[in-house]
């Protein structure tokens, strides 16, 4: 038998309460023995008690939310139940709402509220949530039935948080669960005195009535259905790589839940653990996920897994002063003091000096627990000997938890290297009042940071988290953010590097989010949520985020970005770029930024300068790398040039209006006399020569031009320009028809030696038939002079190029970054 818990929003709209039907139906059809817990709607415990706030505060507010709450429950009956079979819901509902005004009415009367009250109006969330339940799987042909736990589970009356008579409920659980055969639909959270006077067990208290029911029942499984995929490294609403545990301890679960994990109320674990019964979480939105084992620690498992739990708000008592270190017992005093005005103490550090104790409360006790501290130790105040207590505020809790968190080295040292790294100051620590936890307070407004930092160490310390800036996200930037988006997971499985866009600009907007932007919706969230755009501004920003592990990509086609890449390279940033300006400007500044990126060990990657796709500037690494040396390069590496000659030749149209159309069509760079000029072309072989280790400027490359545009001038214009130069390329492809050649605008470099320029080859050479698409390039090196090393494909348009990048992203992130 297993006891299934569905929480407030597994159970917080009819959407979601079909999904839970459909989880029972699936038990009942696999024929397994289940009771079913759950609790009320989600939102709807905080609005019961809001409303009565409001009633005793005489606030005529309270109307209105009482109508609202009301309406919640009538139309989520609506939905799930026809309406032929609703009459008894309505009946059900039209009741307890009736009761439930007129205890809010009394309320605004008389203005007070007192915790037995709350409870009374509390159990309402559950009694209306479960009622409509049972009667929803009744319409479905399920036997169900409604369970009040009131009958069931008995406490004392410490309302609000009652403590539960264990001989009295197991009875009365064994006696009315002995034979039933339908689906029993048992309400959450609610219990009562013998007497019969409603009480609560404490808020999220429903994963406890599971469990007592679990305990009672001797059940095989208690089931805590959710919405997260299990317990995950840590609350997935602050961290976003937390990833849901396999299995954790009772005890790992109670002390993650107490230091703040709301996935699981922590009394639950002790019922489950005396009779040894494991506990699964699992997601109702998710139900086929394995989810997370909660079960006792057996010597086979290694309990290597940990998790970090935060309490977001709370205050630190100081007690201060010399006489502390001569005062005996005065933790036992403290704690004495604070339990008697029962008040649960968080944490509980002394000074190294032992003239200070501190002591973490909830904000909410933190005026009552001064005072209880001041009354204890009056005499010592009185007489100087200690301080006032001091009460800081805006303060979280961290909590490190794990089982063989004390046994393995070197854990605290971590924790507190990664906070101090970080710029997070811990302003207390303890190790714990049990053996299983790390304990930090912090400044409050560090918190997000401080758990993402921390979970990065711990648990993704083996991955690798890369941070991109991206400038440009135009036709190749765009193209490559496509392909982080899909090539994401895979990078993360099989290389462990977690690329994270940090930083993107275009010309009009920028976007920063430090955890990583949403890649899915990058261009709405750019358009809606970035800044104006500002070349120095985004430099300062990347430099200021002053995050490790940072890429930037320049996927510009101008040279906006470039006098700012040595003041990049400079804050260990490595700089991956398409763009071939800065590589190919005047040697002495690409060398600076060589060597700059050197000394900072940042990396300065450009492989798709030359050849796009081709792996050119890698092929010519690898092979000085093993020893050899490059001796003469020959390539055509132009896709405007190639694609305008084999028009030229195949098409027999004009050569001026095959380019005018080149022009037209944007397939030229976006100034097409770098390309007719030949430069572009002389760029690429520059680059080339530099990487065989050559100290080489753009002017001592011999640059025959195709041909000459006006240096300005419109299209018209241009038009009439390049017409005279027709008759020239007219006798040239005759000339290249009858001797059965190809032209082919080659770029050459031999011994020192370097040419670009139109040129007529035979069928002997290795580049004749290339086709349009193609590009090809030669190496004669020591090794391979007879032979060339050949490289020819595709190796063109964006998508090629974004492959390109990101080939160069993955190496730095794998042999630069450490
Ligand atoms: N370590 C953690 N693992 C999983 N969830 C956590 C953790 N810490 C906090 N949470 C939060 O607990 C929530 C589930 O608890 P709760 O909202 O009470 O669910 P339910 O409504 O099912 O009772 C999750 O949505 C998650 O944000
Ligand atoms: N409804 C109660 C009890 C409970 O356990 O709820 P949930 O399962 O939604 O945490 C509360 O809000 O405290």
């Amino acid at each position: 038998m297993k006891v299934l818990k569905f929480g407030g929003t597994s159970v917080g709209d009819y959407k979601n309460i079909k999904s839970v039907t459909d989880i029972i139906e699936s038990y009942i059809k696999r024929k397994e023995k289940i009771i079913v817990v759950c609790s009320a709607m989600s939102g709807v415990t905080d609005a019961l008690i809001e409303t009565a706030m409001k009633a005793s505060g005489k606030d005529e507010g309270y109307r209105e939310s009482f109508v609202k709450i009301k309406g919640k429950h009538l139309t989520t009956a609506s939905r799930l139940i026809p309406a032929d079979k609703r009459t008894k819901t309505n009946d059900y509902l039209k009741q307890r709402f009736a009761e439930l005004y007129e205890i809010f009415k009394s309320l605004y009367t008389i203005g007070e509220l007192t915790p037995k009250t709350l409870d009374e109006i509390m159990s309402y969330g559950e009694r209306l949530s479960c009622f409509i339940i049972a009667e929803t799987l009744k319409s479905r042909k399920i036997e169900a039935s409604f369970v009040d736990a009131r009958e069931l589970i008995k406490t004392d009356e410490q309302f609000g948080n009652a403590k539960v008579n264990f001989e009295t409920t197991n009875s009365l659980i064994k006696e009315r669960f002995k034979k039933s055969k339908e689906v029993p639909i048992v309400t959450g959270f609610i219990a009562s005195t013998v007497e019969g006077i409603t009480t609560t067990l404490g808020r999220g208290g429903s994963d406890y009535t599971a469990s007592i029911i679990g305990a009672a029942l001797d059940a095989d499984e208690i089931e805590i259905w959710t919405d997260v995929n299990g317990i995950m490294t840590a609350d997935p609403r602050k961290v976003r790589n937390a990833f849901p545990l396999r299995a954790v301890t009772y005890e790992e679960a109670m002390e993650m839940s107490h230091f703040g994990a709301k996935v699981i109320y922590s009394p639950t674990m002790l019922p489950a653990l005396q009779k040894q019964i494991k506990i699964r979480i699992k997601n109702t939105f998710n139900p086929s996920f394995r989810g997370t084992l909660i079960l006792p620690r057996e010597p086979q498992i290694q309990f290597n897994m940990k998790g970090i739990s935060s309490i977001d708000d709370i205050h630190l008592l100081q007690v201060e002063g010399s006489g502390l270190i001569g005062i005996e017992g005065i933790s036992s005093r403290i704690f004495g003091a604070l339990a008697s005005a029962k008040i649960n103490v968080l944490m509980i550090t002394q000074g190294s000096s032992g003239h200070t104790i501190c002591i973490a409360v909830m904000p909410s006790v933190s005026k009552l627990a001064k005072k209880a501290i001041e009354n204890e130790l009056k005499l010592e105040i009185y007489e100087k000997q200690l301080k006032k207590v001091e009460v800081i505020e805006n303060l979280s809790m961290i909590a490190v938890v794990g089982e063989d968190l004390l046994n393995t080295p070197g854990v605290s040292g971590k924790v507190l290297f990664a906070l101090g790294k970080n710029g997070i100051n811990t302003i207390a620590i303890a190790q714990g009042s049990s053996q299983l936890n790390l304990t930090m307070v912090i400044r409050k407004e560090q918190l997000k940071k401080a758990l993402n930092v921390l979970h990065e160490s711990l648990f993704i310390s083996e991955q690798k988290n890369i941070n991109v800036f991206l400038a440009g996200p135009g036709n190749v930037g765009s193209k490559f953010i496509d392909l982080i988006v899909k090539q994401h997971e895979n990078i993360i499985n099989n290389m462990s590097i977690n690329l994270r866009f940090v930083g993107l600009a275009d010309s009009k907007k920028m976007l920063f989010d430090e955890e990583g932007i949403d890649l899915s919706n990058w261009k709405e969230l750019l358009k809606k949520s970035g800044q104006k755009s500002n070349v120095r501004k985004f430099i300062e920003r990347m430099k200021e985020l002053n995050l490790s592990n940072s890429i930037f990509i320049d996927a510009t086609s101008g040279d906006l970005f470039v006098p700012y890449y040595n003041e990049v390279l400079s804050s260990a940033i490595s700089i991956v770029t398409p763009n071939k300006t800065a590589n190919s400007a005047p040697y002495k500044e690409y060398k600076n930024l060589i060597e700059t990126a050197h000394k900072y060990n940042s990396e300065f990657r450009y492989s798709t300068t030359v050849g796009v796709g081709l792996p050119t500037i890698d092929v010519i690494r690898n092979l000085i790398e093993s020893g050899d040396e490059i001796i003469a390069i020959e390539g055509m590496f132009s896709s405007t040039m190639n694609f305008i000659l084999k028009e030229f030749m195949n098409a027999g149209m004009k050569m001026s209006e095959i380019i005018l159309n080149a022009i037209k069509s944007g397939f030229t760079e976006p100034n097409p006399r770098v390309d007719f000029s030949g430069e572009d072309v002389a760029k690429k072989l520059l680059i080339l020569i530099r990487e065989t280790g050559k100290e080489y400027e753009l002017n001592d490359i011999d640059i025959k031009p195709l041909l000459k545009l006006p240096p300005k001038g419109a299209h018209s214009f241009i038009a009439e320009h390049i017409k005279k130069y027709d008759s020239h390329f007219d006798k040239l492809r005759d000339r290249a028809i009858k001797a059965g050649k190809e032209l082919i605008y080659m770029a050459r470099y031999d011994r020192g030696k370097s040419a670009v320029g139109l040129e007529l080859i035979d069928k002997t050479h290795p580049f004749y038939g290339l086709s349009s698409k193609e590009k090809i390039v030669a190496f004669r090196t020591r090794f391979h002079y007879e032979h060339p090393l050949i490289i020819k494909g595709h190796g063109g348009g964006p998508a090629a190029a974004a492959a390109g990048i990101l080939s160069d992203v993955l190496k730095i992130s794998k042999y630069t970054i450490k």
